[in-house]
């Protein structure tokens, strides 16, 4: 049976991030449970910001409140090919919104940034990226595809996600972990993005989108046949119960697909 993903709409910033942090947190208490880690993959654009106001806001004394932040291993979804402290890096979006602002006593996550040695060539990057995951998630031959506890993804104007833009024939990937990009719709051209498959195999999924300019997007994924098609309606349609999209009211607006509004 199809089971929805879950959508939550959320009248005020504040609001969202107080939910955004109780799924977060959840999934690393599971995933720390289960394995001692928490294994998260992130996504650049918009995402960074509202994880940064999420995690750091003023902390709970309850224990399943903390976050753990010295057993996060934090790989990105997706990466443009350019140095880490380029304008354009994820990596340096992050680090600028929430990994620099990471008080000493939250502990210090491990990050996996993409080796600057292959700017000028996007396979190898993506090669060496998908060596990274192997080495984190067991070996290729063991594990058919890493299963991430989380990934934060964005939804671009257009209902691309990590680096997988409408149309493009990385859509059918099947075997690759990793993929390279050398002609990206939306500038910087060069990048790597993880594949489909391993973008809807993560325990859990959340998608973040805010904002009135994410609307026509948002009804298109939801309420339109060809939305399923667009890249984060396949991560729905395959991901199904294990996406939850966190949005805001202005997001939302006009989209009649259900959706669930002040808390998880
Ligand atoms: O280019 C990218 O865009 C998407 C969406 O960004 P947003 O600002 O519309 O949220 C982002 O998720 C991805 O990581 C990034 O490389």
């Amino acid at each position: 049976m199809v089971k929805p993903p879950n959508l939550y709409a959320f009248a005020d910033p504040e609001d969202l991030a107080r939910n955004l942090r109780s799924f977060v947190l959840d999934a690393q208490n599971v995933a720390i449970e289960r394995h001692e880690v928490f294994r998260v993959g992130v996504s650049g654009g918009s995402l960074p910001k509202v994880l940064a106001k999420a995690l750091l806001q003023s902390k709970s004394s309850s224990p399943t409140d903390q976050v753990q932040f010295a057993k996060w291993r934090i790989f990105f979804a997706d990466e443009r090919a350019v140095p880490l402290d380029h304008e354009d890096s994820n990596y340096k979006l992050l680090k600028d919104e929430l990994l620099d602002k990471i008080p000493e006593e939250m502990g210090k996550p491990t990050v996996f940034p993409i080796d600057v040695e292959y700017l000028d060539d996007t396979q190898e990057m993506a090669d060496q990226y998908e060596k990274t995951l192997v080495k984190e998630f067991a070996s290729r031959d063991s594990v058919k595809l890493p299963m991430f506890d989380l990934l934060l993804l964005g939804c671009g104007p257009d209902g691309h996600t990590c680096s997988l833009f409408p149309g493009s024939p990385l859509l059918r990937e099947t075997d690759a972990w990793v993929l390279p990009i050398d002609n990206s719709p939306k500038p910087p051209p060069k990048r790597i993005t993880i594949s489909l498959p391993v973008a809807t195999h993560g325990i859990k999924i959340a998608f973040v989108a805010t904002g009135g300019g994410k609307k026509e997007i948002m009804r298109q994924i939801f309420d339109t046949e060809e939305g399923h098609s667009l890249p984060s309606g396949l991560v729905n349609s395959f991901g199904q119960d294990r996406v939850s999209w966190f949005t805001d009211s202005p997001a939302v607006d006009g989209v009649q697909f259900p959706s669930r509004r002040g808390s998880l």
